[in-house]
């Protein structure tokens, strides 16, 4: 791992870096992050910052109990996310540009683009992009919950080599540093098994979301891209030392050598399926120009969803066989589901050899 073989990094700042003991923003620890970003800079990479702690530093203007209500975080969010761009302006002495998104801009092929565009727009004329959840608009169904997995959904929309998610602990530890005192950073993952993911302990950091599993899904979401994925101590000055030293100080999640076409990569992990349909057992090849999956392959459908949606294809096993765009909605399906279910009727809904899912970009799920 030698951070200056590459070319463009997006950088993920998590809350306690921001806020730290919940006072309001600090440039305690964002100093040596701003230093790092500009050294980058002058060494000709590019930086997109995702960050952080809009709510961790809007919390003081709020007589907040423990646990505030959701209203209420996203009023915490509205006022500390100016805070914290704030923050960042007075350290980086550059133009910023502060990008706010929910799950469901990622999730729009054409906002999906235009998003591209804007930052590719940014990195050209210089401008560090700054990236956030859009917290006061979002609601359960269309945000993406936490930055972790924005920062690698962000990353390989705009085709990053890396990304560096700079937290509380120095990486990914066998368990968590915090309740084992034994616990063992892995200073390289190659592979994301459920092992690695059974490592992540439930517990947040008290100003975090998420935790350590949501940085193993980010990683996988971006070595799957093909970026080289870091968690780093953003606490410790020697971290971004190491970093500009072109070693790892963390943990290194390896980059997939044989990265997924952008499209496909995008409909697997960006994308959430809208339902699912469920098919007999057959063995179908998915690539290649052959008719694919007929009405006659349909057992049940699941959910509702329009035409062009992404949908879920799986045996009756449960077995997830693929992710695809829809050519016909639930509502179709399901009657033809029915009539085929009914031996007297003999209609003919849709055309023989009428593929169900769209031929392009079908993302093949592992366990097909
Ligand atoms: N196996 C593990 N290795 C390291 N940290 C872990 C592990 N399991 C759980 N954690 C917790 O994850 C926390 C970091 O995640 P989080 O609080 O969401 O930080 P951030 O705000 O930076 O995203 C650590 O403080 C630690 O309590
Ligand atoms: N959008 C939220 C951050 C959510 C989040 O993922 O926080 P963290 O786990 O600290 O990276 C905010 O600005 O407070």
């Amino acid at each position: 791992m030698n951070l200056k073989t590459h070319k463009r990094i997006v950088i993920k700042i998590g809350s306690a870096l921001i806020a730290p003991g919940n006072k309001g923003c600090s440039t305690k620890y964002l100093r040596n992050i701003a230093y790092f970003i500009q050294r980058c800079r002058q060494q000709g990479q590019q930086v997109i910052l995702v960050s952080s702690g809009s709510v961790a530093a809007g919390r003081q203007w709020f007589n907040s109990e423990k646990s505030p209500s959701k209203a209420m975080k996203k009023a915490m969010a509205a006022t500390g996310q100016n805070d914290m761009m704030a923050t960042w302006s007075k350290l980086l002495d550059m133009p910023l540009a502060q990008i706010l998104l929910t799950h469901a801009d990622l999730c729009n092929r054409e906002r999906y683009v235009s998003i591209k565009e804007t930052i590719e727009e940014l990195l050209a004329h210089d401008v560090l992009p700054v990236i956030n959840e859009n917290d006061t608009v979002t609601s359960e169904e269309l945000k993406v919950g936490d930055n972790d997995n924005l920062a690698a959904m962000a990353a390989a929309s705009i085709d990053a080599d890396m990304l560096i998610m700079c937290t509380d602990v120095d990486g990914l530890f066998d368990k968590n540093p915090h309740s084992h005192a034994d616990a063992k950073l892995l200073e390289k993952v190659s592979d994301i098994t459920p092992a690695i993911y059974a490592m992540a302990g439930g517990a947040v950091s008290s100003m975090g979301t998420g935790g350590m599993q949501t940085k193993i899904e980010a990683a996988e979401k971006s070595t799957a891209h093909g970026i080289d994925t870091l968690i780093i101590n953003g606490f410790k000055v020697e971290s971004f030392n190491q970093l500009l030293a072109g070693n790892n100080p963390g943990t290194h999640f390896l980059s997939n050598p044989e990265p997924m076409s952008p499209a496909v990569h995008w409909r697997t992990h960006t994308v959430r399926e809208r339902g699912e349909v469920i098919i007999d057992d057959e063995e179908y090849a998915f690539t290649g120009d052959e008719e694919i999956l007929t009405s006659d392959n349909i057992l049940e459908v699941k959910g509702e969803f329009s035409v062009g949606d992404t949908i879920l294809v799986t045996t009756e096993d449960g077995t997830k066989i693929a992710k695809a765009k829809t050519n016909f909605s639930s509502c179709l399906l399901n009657y033809i589901a029915q009539e085929q279910d009914d031996k007297w009727s003999n209609k003919q809904v849709l055309p023989q050899n009428n593929s169900i899912i769209s031929k392009e970009n079908i993302a093949v799920l592992g366990d097909a």
